[in-house]
């Protein structure tokens, strides 16, 4: 059902790979309510996969952005500056990566060097430095950046790893980027989903026996729908969340208070 709340709003949208990416289910769900959206895909290949979904969208403004490139940042913002008459009301930042495969499985205590730093730029840098280029556009008429996290952020969870370690500095970045702020109306959040099947979460170790025991634990009994993640996300990216910033909302099926 849509309520047109997102109407004469525009925002970007980072981190679509596929129809089955959280940031595709977002897009689908602030267009539906009437927002106006932009795309940034990591790469050429991607883009062989996600212009035609952008078209159909009927999205004139989507580019390749790769997180680990500055130059990047600096062309595209200031290209989308220029197509949004230098105004933006939200980003959605749906991007993780970094570790090497044989990273997210065993201990943590092996993770490598270059996995470490990777997961720390491609999964939390890429959120400040998304949230400092949009800041300009922003400053003006307020805003609301969100960014996805998970429970192992808070929590151990096997095999997930260096992941959770960079997922816990990304939910203390949305804390200090919050404050920084604030002042200007700009609302910094996170969503924490339950497990859902995606090109990212299957390169963790064993993920279908998680999916499994998440939904057996959970308070709902059940895994989470996409599409709930994209309410929650319209929520904090509305005026109907302008009193909450610095958050990290669990749409997990109650997973996370059971002990
Ligand atoms: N799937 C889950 O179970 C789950 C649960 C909680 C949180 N999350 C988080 O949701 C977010 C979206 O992931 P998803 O599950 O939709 O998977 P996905 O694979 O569809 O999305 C991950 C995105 O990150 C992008 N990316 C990776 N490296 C990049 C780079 N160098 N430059 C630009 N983009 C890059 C990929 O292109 C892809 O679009 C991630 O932050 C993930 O950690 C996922």
């Amino acid at each position: 059902m849509s309520t047109g709340i997102m109407k004469g709003k525009k925002g970007l949208i980072m981190g679509v790979a596929n129809k089955k990416s959280i940031a595709w289910k977002v897009a689908e769900r602030l267009s539906e309510e009437g927002a106006e959206l932009a795309f940034t895909y990591q790469n050429e290949k991607i883009g062989e996969r996600v212009i035609p979904l952008f078209e159909e969208f009927g999205s004139e403004f989507y580019r390749t952005l790769d997180v680990s490139n500055d130059d990047d940042y600096e062309k595209v913002f200031s290209e989308l500056a220029e197509a949004f008459d230098g105004e933006l009301d939200f980003i959605v930042h749906a991007i993780a990566g970094g570790p090497a495969k044989e990273d997210l499985k065993g201990m943590y205590l092996d993770t490598s060097r270059a996995s470490f730093l990777r997961a720390m730029e491609i999964s939390v840098y890429s959120f400040v430095k998304a949230v400092q280029s949009a800041y300009p556009m922003m400053k003006d008429n307020g805003g609301s950046a969100i960014t996805m996290s998970y429970y192992g952020a808070e929590k151990v969870v096997p095999n997930y790893n260096v992941m959770g370690v960079a997922k816990s500095a990304l939910e203390s970045s949305v804390r200090y980027m919050a404050d920084d702020l604030g002042r200007d109306n700009v609302r910094v959040n996170a969503l924490s989903p339950g497990p859902v099947l995606t090109r990212a979460a299957s390169g963790i170790g064993e993920f279908r026996t998680l999916l499994k025991e998440f939904a057996a634990k959970a308070p709902l009994e059940r895994l989470v729908e996409k599409e709930e993640i994209a309410s929650s996300a319209l929520y904090l990216l509305s005026d109907l969340s302008s009193g909450v910033t610095g958050e990290v909302i669990h749409v997990d099926s109650g997973y996370h208070v059971v002990g």
